[in-house]
């Protein structure tokens, strides 16, 4: 396989060469699509920079959205990507990120569209390019006027999302651009669509330390079984997987693999179903036993904090490979 450098996104296509990725922004201006020669393609939307689809060449959608996800700015989005930054829940205890909401600004934000770029494998294939990558920036300029004040601090982040045949990747970079050094969580809040959920079963996980959110105010601490976690009731824990970021968290359904996670400096892994009870208590979950459909399985830091000091980076992210 010839790898290629990337081509600039000025370039136009022209007759007799192979197609480009079409990238889309859409006419009200708030959403960017993009779509592979072969049929492949993403939404994201300006707001939150929330990933809204993912399908594959034959239009089959990866992700679930409730069909009363505000899509409008007005509410974090219920369902695709949405990102959490700078930190995941609430942190009462933790001074600097206690004035924030649940799951920070970044997924109630507007970003910026900074542009895509395009990649071929292989220039003989014929078939034109094999992934595009649209990036997003945030910066606290772009951040409202309560949440500068809740989060004082200098910080550029660069979310980019690359498109490929049968995968998908997420990756994210988080730079102190002050003097002053911060503390900051953040994960991918990845919602799945399954068909479903009691024929779900998820690898990567066995004998792995986790934490069950579901015994709050004091989440206790668990070693999961050696064998596949089945969801069969409320779930919200995170694990640390034992094989470490690189061995794949797999999304199984009736056996056959679904989904593919492998992580990049994201340590921890969160597991998310509300089930019943807790989908009934959600207002924009919707439908009601939409519970069956979806999981979420969340790549992110979040157990203990990433400290940057002024001009630091730290870089983040996860290749989901669909079968
Ligand atoms: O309702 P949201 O703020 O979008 O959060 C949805 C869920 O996100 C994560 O998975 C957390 O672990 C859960 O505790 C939380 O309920």
């Amino acid at each position: 396989m010839v790898d290629r450098p990337k081509k600039p996104s000025a370039l136009s296509a022209t007759p007799g060469l192979t197609p480009q990725a079409q990238v889309t922004i859409s006419h009200s201006n708030d959403r960017v699509s993009a779509v592979l020669p072969t049929g492949e393609s993403i939404e994201v939307l300006l707001f939150g920079a929330t990933m809204i689809s993912w399908k594959d060449a034959a239009g089959n959608e990866k992700l679930w959205v409730s069909e009363k996800a505000k899509t409008d700015g007005s509410k974090a989005v219920r369902g695709g990507v949405p990102l959490v930054f700078p930190v995941f829940g609430t942190a009462p205890d933790h001074a600097a990120t206690s004035k924030l909401p649940q799951h920070g600004f970044a997924r109630t934000s507007r970003w910026e569209f900074l542009g895509k770029s395009t990649s071929e494998s292989s220039s003989t294939s014929g078939s034109g390019d094999d992934s595009v990558k649209l990036d997003f920036g945030l910066s606290p300029s772009n951040l409202s006027e309560e949440s500068r004040k809740a989060w004082p601090f200098q910080f550029g982040l660069i979310y980019s999302v690359t498109l490929g045949r049968g995968n998908l990747n997420t990756t994210i970079v988080v730079r102190n651009e002050g003097e002053e050094a911060w503390e900051f969580q953040t994960l991918m809040h990845t919602y799945f669509r399954v068909t479903d959920i009691s024929k779900v079963s998820i690898a990567g996980l066995e004998s792995s330390q986790y934490l069950d959110k579901l015994t709050a105010p004091i989440p206790s601490t668990a070693t999961s079984p050696s064998s596949p976690l089945s969801i069969t009731g409320q779930t919200d824990r995170i694990y640390s997987p034992a094989g470490g970021p690189e061995a794949p968290v797999t999304i199984k359904e009736g056996g056959k693999d679904n989904f593919s996670i492998v992580r990049d400096n994201l340590n921890e892994v969160v597991v998310w179903n509300p089930w019943e009870a807790g989908a009934k208590a959600t207002a924009d979950f919707w439908p009601q036993d939409g519970y069956k459909e979806m999981i979420c399985v969340e790549a992110g830091a979040v157990k203990g904090w990433v400290k940057l000091d002024g001009g630091e980076s730290w870089e983040g992210g996860q290749i989901i490979t669909s079968s």
